[in-house]
């Protein structure tokens, strides 16, 4: 199948009446090049707050282009044109204290990036990075931030252990956990799985579902059984385009798009 045959003008991406859906985040016209490669187009997303929206497509599709671009790091690697609208803010925007901003939109990496240092530490360093000092609030957030992700139950005797002996499986539900740590509003998500076997991949999905009581959260997935098993939403990329975006169960039983339709039953490329 030729993936270079859609119209990538025909679109069908969902807005939201804000007096129905709160919203999270929003992009308005979001371009991204690397050098001379325009990698994304035009993308203009609304992200509904506390729920989950999985960002799928063929590799190469600009999904993680588009991810980073919402938390600003493609900052010096990419340009980002287009505005990012965060509480009434253009997080995009040069003005904007980059450093603050991700307090508040977080992010979760592919592989999982505990720092060598004990389990506690690596919830509690950027806490004291932030002025957070006192003995019993930083344990009180260690074990909120344990719990929120899951992985309280298995670490809580071996807090002063190294994260780097935990599973593979246990260290991203660490990053999670560091991650909700700094209380964000928005988790943006890149693969958070992929490196993961099948239960530890339960597991990190059973603790998005209970953080989306909290967080707001955006995931990179290759998973189509994930993005339908977890997310509220799904946008489908195709070739740096967002082809359509709606509600999962809806892009992935009656997708208005054929491309969408071609890729979520599996006859692409
Ligand atoms: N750091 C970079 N420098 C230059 N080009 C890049 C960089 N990161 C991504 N690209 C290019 O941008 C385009 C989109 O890549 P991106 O990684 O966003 O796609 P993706 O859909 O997330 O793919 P995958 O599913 O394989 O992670 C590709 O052409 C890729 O080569």
């Amino acid at each position: 199948m030729d993936v270079g045959q859609y119209d990538l003008n025909d679109t069908a991406i969902r807005t939201f009446d804000p007096k129905e859906h709160e919203l999270a985040i929003s992009t308005d016209n979001l371009q991204v090049f690397y050098g001379d490669n325009h990698a994304f187009y035009d993308g203009s997303l609304q992200f509904e707050r506390y729920k989950i929206t999985a960002l799928i497509g063929a590799s190469g599709s600009g999904k993680s282009t588009f991810l980073r671009s919402l938390n600003r790091m493609n900052d010096g690697v990419a340009r980002v044109d287009g505005q990012i609208w965060y509480r009434g803010l253009d997080i995009n925007s040069p003005r904007i204290n980059v450093y603050e901003m991700r307090k508040h939109v977080g992010m979760v990496f592919q592989r999982p990036n505990p720092f060598s240092k004990s389990i506690r530490e690596n919830i509690t360093f950027a806490l004291k990075e932030n002025g957070i000092k006192k003995k019993q609030q930083l344990d009180q957030i260690v074990e909120e931030s344990l719990k929120g992700a899951a992985l309280w139950d298995e670490v809580k005797d071996i807090l002063d252990r190294s994260a780097l002996a935990l599973s593979g499986g246990q260290q991203q539900r660490l990053c999670i956990a560091r991650a909700i740590a700094m209380k964000p509003d928005i988790l943006l998500m890149d693969e958070p799985a992929s490196a993961l076997d099948p239960i530890s991949t339960l597991k990190v999905e059973e603790t998005m579902v209970e953080l989306k009581k909290k967080y707001t959260i955006i995931i990179v997935t290759h998973n189509m059984q994930q993005a339908s098993r977890v997310s509220d939403y799904t946008a489908f990329f195709h070739l740096g385009h967002v082809i359509e975006y709606d509600k999962t169960k809806n892009v992935f039983t009656l997708p208005q798009k054929k491309a969408t339709d071609d890729y979520v039953s599996g006859n692409f490329g």
